[in-house]
């Protein structure tokens, strides 16, 4: 009996960490090799997640835990594989909380939950490590960088200056300057079995089409870091925009840099790069989705199912959400931070934003942090097994496998906010996108502008202290800095992330799933929403009756407001002009004539 076909990979590298304990005697060993390559796959590869068992007993750096992606990406970690030996947090202290605080903090936290089952001893996994990443030698303390150099095994770089408007010298310090010093420290590390970089599907949206490939930059990236020590604030600002060329910002224009500088460094080291789109709330993990029994089963708001008798279970979610009852504990949509849409979601929500200059058939590449965890997860394993000759490159996208445009997205959205609105919005949420700039600048004037100017003179009146204005110009500033991501699309090949797919086990496969196309969008998008009302706003689920209720008077304020604008114009223009007075005859006489020939005619029928 022969082998003809490779294995595949996931026993191959289960084999790489288990030996077989006993051959059967009688059988050539080709024979009973296959024979315990079958007995595994029928019991390792069903029941037991090898990219689980890979980071057991591993010393595992991260950069950026505290951050949206570093969380999500700690709490799976801790909950599928609670035997890890221990995560160093490359951390720094914030808000007057010193590093243990600020561990704690986020360790108690409702996205760590699950993980106290099955980890009940996570806080001792941790180890916080005070680093700052924006001074040039990362600050790590003698003793803390010996510990990290003798026993780190696995990297992931996940601190980032994500912001837009981060002035060029603080981007290149955070997100090349850092990165390279992490690789200086990682060649120094013994043990080092892989280094995972995250990078931006965006490093390169200057291109259309967007390979699994680093592209150059024009300026080399050691360049660029010497060029930061001597030169001064005022021609940095300068040179910026023609450094970042056909880049909209600082941040896409340094990711770029730092993948190159990954790449310059890699030598020795065992490299992968991921590059996620725009990340968005979880989907799958860790809360569970909890369909709502009855009609409307597949709606997946995750509602309860308290099986009280005031709370038949014949109810469907949306009826569940209309009497404001929320499954206890479980939720779905976890998101901590306005990145991204999950701003302009809230703005959009509580009435604020109305206009949007996008353009609604372009692709909206969302894709959930879950997702994007999972595959950092089984990239690690994979590098880190099957040590490939050269740096390869994921893209984490969903519009190739999965599109969605930015105008589906957008209605779903508006449409969420029917079912769950949000608390005290300052008018009834009506946003849409333009494509046009002038119909667009006058929306802004119209929508945005004039009833927050408005709204402040009242609160002005009335000895309060306005707000609405200086909210006006942060969300045009985020508008400003957002429009480019919704007017134009990409696309991302995924040859890389395609092929790692085929190498899990059907197991890891479940456990560590980024299969995008099983994402539904619509459920997604309202778990978002649901997400960001619970999460980010912190509202009650018990207030979405009286909001509703809240929502209907401002639109019975919206009609009024409307047609009283409407009779004041129009008795305004009958006085002031005779033409206006003309068509108002004409229309009276109109309407006369019509119900006269009406009544004769029902008179005649009669
Ligand atoms: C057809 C019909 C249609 C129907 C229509 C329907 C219409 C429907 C419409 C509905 C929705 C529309 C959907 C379209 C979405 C498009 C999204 C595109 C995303 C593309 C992303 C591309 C991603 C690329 C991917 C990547 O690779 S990168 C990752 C993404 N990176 C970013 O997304 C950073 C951006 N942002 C910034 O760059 C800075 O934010 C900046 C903006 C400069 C402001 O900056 P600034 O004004 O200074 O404001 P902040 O400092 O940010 O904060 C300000 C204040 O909020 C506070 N605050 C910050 N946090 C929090 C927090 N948790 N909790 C509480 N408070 C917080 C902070 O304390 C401060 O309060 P304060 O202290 O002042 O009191
Ligand atoms: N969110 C998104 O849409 C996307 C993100 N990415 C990439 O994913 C990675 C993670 O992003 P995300 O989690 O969203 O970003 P966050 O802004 O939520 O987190 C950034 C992390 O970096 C840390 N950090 C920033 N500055 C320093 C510093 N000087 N010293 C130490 N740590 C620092 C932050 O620490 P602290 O809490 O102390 O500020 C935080 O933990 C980034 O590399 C980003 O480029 C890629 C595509 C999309």
């Amino acid at each position: 009996m022969r082998l003809t076909q490779p294995l595949p990979s996931f026993l191959a590298s289960s084999l790489a960490h288990e030996q077989p304990q006993c051959l059967l005697r009688g059988t050539s060993p080709v024979a009973s090799g296959m024979n315990f390559f079958l007995e595994l796959w029928k019991t390792k590869g069903r029941i037991m997640s090898m990219i689980a068992a890979y980071y057991k007993n591993k010393s595992i750096l991260i950069t950026g835990a505290t951050g949206f992606m570093g969380k999500v990406l700690m709490e799976k970690l801790l909950r599928t594989s609670p035997d890890l030996k221990v995560i160093y947090i490359l951390m720094r202290p914030k808000a007057g909380q010193t590093l243990p605080q600020r561990m704690l903090q986020i360790l108690s936290s409702k996205l760590f939950e699950k993980v106290k089952e099955v980890c009940p001893n996570m806080h001792e996994k941790i180890r916080p490590i005070y680093a700052d990443l924006g001074q040039s030698d990362l600050a790590i303390s003698k003793e803390d960088m010996q510990e990290l150099l003798s026993c780190t095994n696995i990297i992931f770089h996940c601190a980032a200056t994500v912001r837009f408007d981060e002035p060029l010298r603080h981007a290149v310090q955070l997100n090349v300057t850092a990165t390279q010093q992490l690789l200086l420290m990682a060649s120094q590390m013994p043990k080092l079995e892989v280094f995972v970089h995250i990078s931006t599907a965006f490093s390169n949206c200057n291109l259309k089409h967007i390979d699994e490939v680093i592209y150059p930059c024009q300026v080399e990236p050691k360049k660029i870091i010497d060029s930061m020590q001597w030169l001064d604030d005022a021609i940095v600002d300068e040179i910026t925009p023609k450094l970042i060329g056909d880049r909209p910002n600082t941040y896409t224009y340094t990711k770029a840099l730092g993948e190159v500088v990954v790449q310059q460094e890699s030598e020795n080291l065992n490299i992968a790069i991921i590059r996620p789109s725009i990340v968005g709330a979880t989907w799958q993990e860790p809360f569970p989705v909890s369909p709502a029994p009855g009609p409307q089963a597949g709606l997946h708001v995750d509602l309860l199912l308290a099986q009280t008798s005031s709370c038949p279970s014949s109810f469907s979610s949306h009826e569940m959400l209309d009497k404001g009852v929320l499954l206890a504990g479980v939720s779905l949509g976890w998101v901590d931070n306005l990145n991204g849409p999950s701003g302009l979601i809230i703005a959009a929500g509580k009435g604020l934003l109305r206009s949007v200059k996008a353009a609604p058939m372009a692709v909206a590449d969302l894709i959930p942090v879950d997702t994007v965890v999972n595959l950092t997860l089984a990239v690690g394993w994979y590098t880190a097994v099957h040590r490939p000759q050269s740096t390869l490159i994921y893209h984490c996208t969903s519009g190739n496998l999965n599109p969605c445009n930015w105008g589906k997205m957008g209605l779903q959205i508006m449409a969420s906010f029917e079912k769950i609105p949000y608390e005290k919005p300052f008018r009834r949420p009506n946003a849409d996108f333009t494509t046009n700039t002038f119909t667009n600048q006058y929306w802004k004037a119209v929508s945005h502008w004039a009833p927050a100017i408005m709204y402040d003179l009242y609160l002005q009146l009335t000895g309060r202290k306005p707000r609405f204005t200086k909210l006006m110009n942060r969300l045009s500033k985020t508008l400003s800095m957002l429009e480019y991501f919704v007017n134009h699309s990409w696309e991302w090949s995924t040859s890389n992330t395609d092929m790692l797919m085929l190498e899990l086990s059907p197991e890891d496969q479940r456990v560590f799933n980024f299969d995008i196309r099983q994402l539904n969008w619509l459920d997604y998008i309202e778990n978002y929403v649901l997400g960001i009302k619970k999460y980010l706003l912190k509202e009650d689920m018990s207030g979405i009756p009286k909001a509703r209720q809240q929502l209907k008077k401002l639109r019975n304020i919206h009609y009024f407001f409307n047609t009283a604008l409407f009779l004041i114009t129009w008795r305004l223009l009958i006085a002031r002009s005779q033409m206006a007075r003309n068509v108002w005859l004409f229309i009276v006489s109109f309407c006369y004539k019509f119900l006269s020939y009406f009544r004769a005619s029902s008179t005649l029928k009669a």
